[in-house]
């Protein structure tokens, strides 16, 4: 496997960050805490801890990197953190802003022809391309999976698999060494745990996936959202064994909450991995059992039966991920006749693609090329983007250049709503660049919104919703401390109509009309407005989630944005 530049370039600075950080501080990994992480958006140094002699891909990090991003303000932990990196620029390393700015291409017209080609094309010769979230409780085996996964795809080759045996077992984990493909941070393998978002890509006969394997701990459900809100649909991993699949599933569990999450998210096609089957002999019963009580929440979570699938698995064994054919697939080929993991995930629908909308592109990351300048990460939610456009940064009144775009570990030229891009930019000072900032079109700008009416959908919480609680937004990759200004209405869930004006408490299950305000950060804080849009207008602008104590409270869609 190759790297792709940008991970190459991210990973070159980030080596020499580390090497700088060293050099400097003494080291915290293997203490850092989440917050620690929260003060370094873009690779801290520990993040790409990748061995010498590894020459697979290692995975892209993407997503906010923060489980509770507390600042917000001024030089928040939202901004590139440069110092932090060890990426500063020098005094006479200014940003380069007066390089030659490359050229628009096309026409916006003929660009949108070639889009539509394109995306009718897809399904003859073209591969559709899919985004998949790897969702479910911690430990449950979705980095091995996908670990497991790439190289019998042949994307993980040998020396780069003996390396990772090697390694983990040298530091007493042998069992992750699958994980580790993905988990390639320092912290990460010691606590044997994924944090971050990984990105990998895979092809399959009529696909081509982009993968984020999401982290499953409890403390890092942020960057699962921003995962989430980067994903077509979901890959969910749950673990068979007697107890652990219980644990997971029970409330507390994050199998539950993470469905809950994808589902408010827009996802709405699920593949179940019924995973670790070696651990209960191969029982045909047992994963049965796992799968009734997992189509029961589908049914009650708003899934619908045929967008869901399930494959029993071990990924361990590389059991049924591509093939039946080795020596412990026997026990499973007694009563399982079905297709294999990647059978379905070569059955995975693209959502309808809104390339006629202007451009809509969260940053979901921000990261400094070597050579190339300013990188940033994200998923278009609408509309195209194309070398040489000249984009505007909000909230701000900043403008950059794309300089270059990477899609799946190619160069292109230009690139559509639903992909995962990576957008070289020029002609823009980094330091306004953050995560969770819009980049779209200079003449049609994403409105900045610090109040807004929303639809929410109250979920299973214990405290119930008063007029001026405080709460997190969580706006793809960014999170920000908001109030709950107003209780507008209550909602009939199913026609949406009003059944009372004017509520004192929303309780769970309820749906209502709400009106947000942000807030600043800390007392006398001063509210930043965010880039929403009315989900009417662009769906995957339009959508939230409301958090409150590290509970996912409420899902909302926004409504009307107050100016
Ligand atoms: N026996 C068995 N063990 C497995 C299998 N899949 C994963 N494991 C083990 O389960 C443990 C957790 O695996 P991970 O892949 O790190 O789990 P995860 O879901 O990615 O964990 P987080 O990302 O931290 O939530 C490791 O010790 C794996 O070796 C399997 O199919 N069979």
């Amino acid at each position: 496997m190759f790297l792709i530049p940008a991970a190459k370039e991210r990973e070159k600075a980030q080596k020499a960050a580390a090497q700088k950080k060293a050099s400097q501080t003494p080291s915290t990994s293997g203490h850092s805490t989440p917050t620690a992480r929260a003060m370094s958006p873009i690779g801290t140094p520990t993040k790409s801890s990748k061995k010498a002699g590894s020459n697979s891909q290692g995975a892209r990090k993407s997503g906010t990197t923060i489980p509770s991003r507390k600042n917000s303000e001024g030089l928040s932990s939202m901004l590139l953190d440069l110092s932090a990196a060890g990426l500063q620029p020098r005094e006479d390393e200014s940003p380069r802003v007066d390089e030659p700015t490359p050229r628009v291409a096309m026409e916006r017209e003929k660009l949108l022809e070639e889009a539509r080609r394109e995306l009718q094309a897809s399904g003859q010769d073209v591969k559709k391309g899919v985004s998949l979230v790897v969702i479910g409780h911690v430990d449950a085996g979705k980095s091995t999976l996908m670990g497991r996964l790439l190289y019998e795809l042949g994307r993980v080759n040998e020396k780069s698999r003996h390396a990772n045996e090697r390694e983990s077992s040298r530091a007493g984990k042998s069992s992750f060494s699958w994980a580790w493909e993905l988990d390639g941070t320092k912290e990460e393998r010691e606590r044997g745990i994924t944090m971050d978002i990984a990105m990998q890509s895979l092809s399959t006969a009529h696909r081509q996936i982009t993968i984020l394997d999401a982290p499953g701990h409890k403390d890092f459900i942020p960057n699962m959202i921003s995962g989430a809100s980067q994903a077509d649909c979901a890959l969910l991993v749950v673990d068979a064994t007697t107890g652990e699949f219980e644990a997971g599933f029970e409330r507390g569990g994050q199998t539950r909450e993470h469905l809950v999450l994808v589902r408010s998210l827009g996802v709405s096609q699920v593949v179940v991995a019924v995973n670790k089957l070696d651990q209960v002999n191969w029982e045909q019963a047992r994963y049965e059992e796992v799968r009734e009580h997992l189509k029961i929440f589908f049914g009650q979570s708003g899934f619908q039966s045929s967008k869901t699938s399930f494959v029993p698995v071990s990924a361990m064994l590389g059991v049924n991920l591509v093939e039946r054919k080795s020596p412990e697939a026997s026990f499973l080929d007694q009563w399982y006749r079905g297709p294999t993991l990647v059978d379905l995930l070569d059955k995975l629908e693209p959502p309808v693609r809104d390339i006629e909308s202007p451009l809509r592109l969260p940053i979901s990351n921000v990261f400094k090329g070597q050579s190339s300048g300013i990188c940033v990460t994200g998923r278009i939610c609408g509309g195209t983007v194309q070398v040489g456009e000249r984009l505007r940064v909000l909230p701000g009144d900043e403008t950059a250049v794309v300089k270059s775009i990477d899609l799946d570990e190619r160069s292109v030229s230009w690139a559509a709503a639903g992909s995962n891009v990576t957008l070289y930019l020029t002609a823009i000072d980094p330091i306004h660049l953050n995560i969770g900032s819009v980049l779209c079109p200079l003449n049609d700008l994403v409105p900045l919104a610090i109040c807004f009416n929303a639809r929410i959908i109250v979920f299973d919480t214990q405290l119930p919703i008063i007029s001026g609680a405080s709460v997190e937004l969580f706006h793809h990759s960014r999170d920000v401390p908001a109030t709950i200004s107003k209780l507008i209405a209550n909602l009939d869930r199913a026609t949406g109509s009003v059944t009372k004006k004017n509520p004192r408490v929303l309780t769970k299950g309820t749906s209502a009309e709400i009106e947000i305000t942000l807030r600043g950060d800390g007392p006398g804080g001063v509210a930043k407005p965010i880039p929403i849009e009315p989900f009417a207008v662009n769906k995957d602008m339009g959508r939230f989630l409301l958090r409150r104590g590290g509970e996912t409270i409420a899902a909302g869609i926004a409504l009307e944005i107050r100016h």
